[in-house]
């Protein structure tokens, strides 16, 4: 049994900590809200971020980073995609040895255009990174702390790393595979927190099922467009990481991407929609960073250019809808048939 540390005491982080727990292993749970980590320890709940779940004896949790990564070689990094920059760079100021990473957050940096894992190795001095691995599916926190049936993909450069790290998670509630196509692994998770903001708005807008559907598929293909031109196997975004987590995103009330999207689409503000969630909605940075990634790549992504312009540049997600749907025709599978060819 190995000792843990988990990064970020919100509703993944935590999740992830009961999984690693059922596992047997000990788990130090870091969250720097000290009142949060002080009703870890004493009620055994997280209750703001997942009402109603006992967390196992084997999680303890930590305010002070320092005391919290003592004895541990691998850390799980779940904090929200904006914060990931200040953690690491605190990290890396109180270990001495070498760690694998495992990150579980689903976003693109707007303007360096970087994935997580790239944000990992520059920030992390090489002497004190081992591995990074990513961990990511379709997998809503509040059914994973129920130990509700869940499959996701642990992915990595470095294979046996990604191994490892399915053999640490993988159980008979949570079911881990592998796949070594990280861009593509990375690419699906971060991009369809956009679809799901789009799913959201058309809920919200009152059209129904077919919407969803359209939006599913062509979101699909869109993402599967930006990432095989970014280097991703186009076949992985036929997996978990891809339209897996596009479905479980897009039709649950659980998304807090799919939740924001409704009520802009009822017509509230951005700024209110955010202020009112509690938790991090990562769409909205991701859809500034894809379409600066649609531009860069010179990929179609009319979802995403549609939706950033709703978040920033004042469209009303009515027009934002009757724009998409009075675009020129096209053919469905051409773009993509052409990018896979020039590979
Ligand atoms: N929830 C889910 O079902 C899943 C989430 N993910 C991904 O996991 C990542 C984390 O999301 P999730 O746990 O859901 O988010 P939450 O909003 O539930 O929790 C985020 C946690 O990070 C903390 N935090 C914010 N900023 C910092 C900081 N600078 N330093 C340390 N901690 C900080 C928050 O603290 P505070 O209380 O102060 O805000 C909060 O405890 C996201 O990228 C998300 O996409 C992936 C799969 C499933
Ligand atoms: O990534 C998730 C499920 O796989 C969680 O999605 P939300 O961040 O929209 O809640």
């Amino acid at each position: 049994m190995e000792q843990i540390t988990v990064l970020g005491a919100g509703s993944w982080g935590t999740a992830l900590a009961i999984v690693l727990a059922d596992n047997g292993h000990n788990v130090k749970l870091w969250g720097h809200r000290a009142d949060l980590i002080k009703e870890i320890n004493e009620t055994r709940k997280n209750e703001k971020y997942l009402p109603g779940v006992e967390l196992p004896n084997n999680v303890v949790g930590f305010s002070s980073l320092e005391e919290s990564v003592v004895g541990a070689h691998t850390m799980v990094l779940a904090v929200p995609t904006k914060a990931i920059r200040d953690v690491l760079r605190d990290l890396s100021k109180m270990i001495q040895e070498s760690i694998t990473i495992v990150h579980v957050s689903k976003g693109i940096e707007p303007d360096t255009l970087l994935r997580i894992s790239e944000i990992i190795e520059e920030e992390m001095p090489s002497h004190l990174l081992r591995d990074v691995v990513v961990l990511s599916g379709p997998s809503h926190a509040e059914e994973v702390s129920k130990r509700h049936i869940t499959t996701v993909t642990s992915s990595s450069k470095n294979m046996a790393a990604a191994e490892y790290i399915q053999d640490l998670f993988n159980n008979q509630h949570f079911r881990v595979y592998t796949n070594p196509d990280i861009i593509g692994v990375e690419i699906g998770g971060a991009l369809k927190n956009i679809i799901a903001l789009a799913a959201g708005i058309t809920d919200g807008l009152g059209y129904g099922d077919n919407a969803k559907a359209a939006l599913i598929t062509r979101g699909l293909a869109e993402i599967a467009r930006l990432g095989s031109k970014m280097g991703g196997n186009p076949l992985t975004f036929s997996g978990l990481t891809g339209i897996g987590d596009l479905i479980v995103t897009c039709t649950s009330v659980h998304s807090r991407n799919w939740r924001a999207g409704n009520l802009l689409g009822k017509g509230q503000k951005l700024e209110e929609v955010l202020e009112n969630m509690g938790m991090v909605v990562e769409g909205v940075r991701t859809t500034k960073a894809g379409a600066q990634l649609a531009h860069k790549y010179d990929v179609k992504m009319p979802i995403t250019e549609a939706l950033n312009d709703v978040l920033f540049n004042g469209k009303s997600p009515k027009v934002a809808v009757d724009t998409l749907m009075a675009r020129g025709k096209t053919h469905e599978m051409e773009d993509l048939v052409n990018i896979m060819e020039n590979r």
